[in-house]
């Protein structure tokens, strides 16, 4: 055994520095030979900078190489070895960035599938994990940072770890992800980090939500994490009229309404003109036609932010084909993020469905569910605000701590209801769909829908105000067999989020196209009322008759009058 082969036995998975050990590798007749072929110059120049990262085989290699039968001068071997290095520098800086950056893709691919992320569009920005990462990828303002940590915020959810970097990317977006799952600070904190401070040109981002408790709820947790920062929100509200204020402010909430109707007073009551962000939370309810929808005030909404450099944010819990496809083609360059599946329900609620029988059955089940006990703040969905008024009279009637809220009361009253719910003086709040998208209250504990939805996405929207910020929520949602034709769709939802439905129901044959567009319609239902509609029917009846009765015998005294005047 010669010193060479010494070597190798006692070299196995070592690595060999050259330049360190050069007079033992050359008295060993170590060092490489000039001849020595491209691919056994690189394994040994590998060696012989002691990388790290290579393999114990190569390292083994390495002799072998050097093992060769020519002699060389040590100054000729060093200019070898220096080349040698020089080009192995080059492939092994190559080869460790592309390592670095496929770990990096791998860990980058890791997060979004934790967290269920999907993302389409070209070049979505890495994930943030984190609130201090924010910070420093993008130099968020470190009084955010406290802000969002005094509120309790200690990790960004899943829409906002991609959807902020989006927006601090200044990408146009559409994102989706599910009820209570933090969108509403996924879009103000890139629109902060954007304004920086308050200046005085007018309202530069602007913020579109459905109704005005939607809007004065997004207005308020503006408020919370902009503390200290400087900027101003304004809150549109009915009385909002006057042009002047409009400097004062650097960011604008409003419902697409009262700002059409702003901007179509002549000369208009705002100008629009200096917006660089427009948000559109609720978008797909937002893009809606008719008369639930705003689509053509959205339209005018447009033509008013004319600046060259807006840039346009779609967020809501659902997803709607016209509103993705309406993105693609007029949005630069649009990332589309999506949380989970579409259109599904949030999987911290507990879902069940409850045959009642008939209307009265409804009346029955709830009172109930009460007496047998419920943890308020409870919610109570039905499907008109002349039902939200019955079904108030009848509860008030058992003496349960209960409010209504519908579109047609004051917007006092619509306060008051909220606050009251909100601070727990109110236990049950009997709402219509006006209170259906967007609302946090924190710690819903039941959603009843006393009244069945109808569709799919209503029905995810009402049960998302329960379960909302990774708590657990339940939700209860009567039917009778005038409601069997929508059971299917329900079903559906409840499946995807892993509760248990009888099998029937997903077995249902797809209601047609014509039934579908008169599910779109509010069916015609029962009054909400301990007497039956039977005795309701006679007492109406009775009253009718009465009415009449008392018609003519006024008829007869007037005459009677008429003639003693006479
Ligand atoms: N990172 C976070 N950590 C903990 N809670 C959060 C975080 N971000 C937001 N929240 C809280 O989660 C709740 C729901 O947030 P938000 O109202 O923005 O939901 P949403 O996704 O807009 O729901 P919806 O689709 O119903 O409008 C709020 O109470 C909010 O304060």
């Amino acid at each position: 055994m010669d010193g060479f082969d010494l070597f190798r036995k006692l070299g196995v998975g070592t690595k060999f520095d050259f330049k360190r050990f050069k007079s033992d590798a050359n008295v060993l007749n170590l060092l490489p030979a000039a001849s020595v072929s491209k691919s056994a110059t690189k394994k040994a120049r590998l060696d012989a900078d002691n990388e790290q990262q290579e393999s114990d085989n190569e390292v083994q290699e390495a002799p072998d190489v050097n093992h060769g039968t020519e002699k060389h001068t040590e100054e000729g071997d060093l200019t070898v070895l220096q080349g040698l290095k020089k080009k192995g520098e080059k492939q092994r800086t190559k080869k460790s960035k592309q390592s670095f950056a496929q770990m990096k893709q791998e860990k980058i691919n890791h997060i979004r599938n934790k967290n269920r992320i999907h993302c389409f569009g070209q070049d979505p920005p890495n994930p943030c994990t984190s609130f201090e990462q924010l910070a420093a990828t993008y130099g968020l303002n470190p009084q955010i940072i406290k802000n969002i940590a005094s509120i309790g915020y200690t990790q960004p959810t899943p829409i906002q770890i991609q959807a902020i970097p989006a927006m601090m990317d200044r990408r146009e977006i559409l994102a989706c992800a599910p009820t209570g799952s933090g969108k509403t600070a996924a879009f103000l904190l890139p629109i902060m980090h954007h304004l920086k401070e308050h200046k005085k040109k007018g309202y530069r981002a602007l913020i579109l939500a459905p109704t005005r408790e939607l809007a004065k709820q997004i207005y308020r947790e503006f408020l919370r994490l902009s503390e200290g920062v400087g900027l101003k929100a304004h809150y549109i509200s009915k009385s909002t009229t006057e042009k002047r204020l409009e400097k004062k402010y650097d960011v604008l909430v409003s419902t697409p309404n009262r700002l059409v109707y702003m901007l179509q007073e002549d000369p208009p009551l705002i100008n629009l003109s200096q917006v660089e962000w427009l948000v559109i939370d609720e978008s797909d309810k937002l893009f809606e036609d008719g008369k639930t929808g705003f689509r053509d005030q959205l339209a005018k909404v447009y033509q008013a932010c004319n600046s060259n450099n807006v840039k346009r944010a779609m967020f809501s819990a659902t997803f709607a084909v016209e509103v993705e496809e309406w993105c693609k083609l007029n949005l630069d360059n649009v990332l589309q993020v999506y949380i989970g599946a579409k259109n599904s329900a949030t999987t911290t609620i507990e879902q069940e469905l409850k045959f009642v029988g008939t209307e009265s059955g409804k009346l029955l089940a709830v009172r109930d569910i009460i007496a047998k006990g419920v943890q308020p703040p409870v919610l109570i969905f039905v499907q008109s605000k002349e039902r939200a008024r019955e079904l108030f009279h009848e509860l008030i009637y058992d003496g349960m701590n209960v409010d209504v809220i519908h579109s047609d009361q004051t917007q006092e009253q619509r306060d008051n209801a909220v606050k009251n719910f909100r601070s727990g003086k109110t236990w049950i709040l009997i709402c219509t769909e006006l209170m259906g998208r967007g609302m946090d209250f924190i710690g819903v504990n039941l959603v009843i829908n006393y009244d069945f939805p109808n569709s799919a996405i209503s029905y995810i929207h009402r049960i998302g105000r329960t379960g909302r910020a990774g708590r657990s929520g339940r939700a209860i949602t009567f039917f009778t067999e005038s409601d069997s034709m929508y059971l299917r769709s329900i079903a559906r939802v409840m499946v995807n989020a892993g509760c248990p439905v009888p099998n029937y129901m997903l077995d249902m044959k797809r209601p047609n196209k014509k039934i579908r567009r008169a599910a779109k319609r509010v069916p015609k239902r029962d009054r909400i009322s301990t007497v039956s509609q039977y005795d309701i029917d006679k007492l109406n009846k009775k009253r009718k008759y009465i009415s009449k009765d008392k018609g003519k015998s006024n008829k007869r005294a007037k005459l009677k009058r008429g003639a003693e005047k006479s």
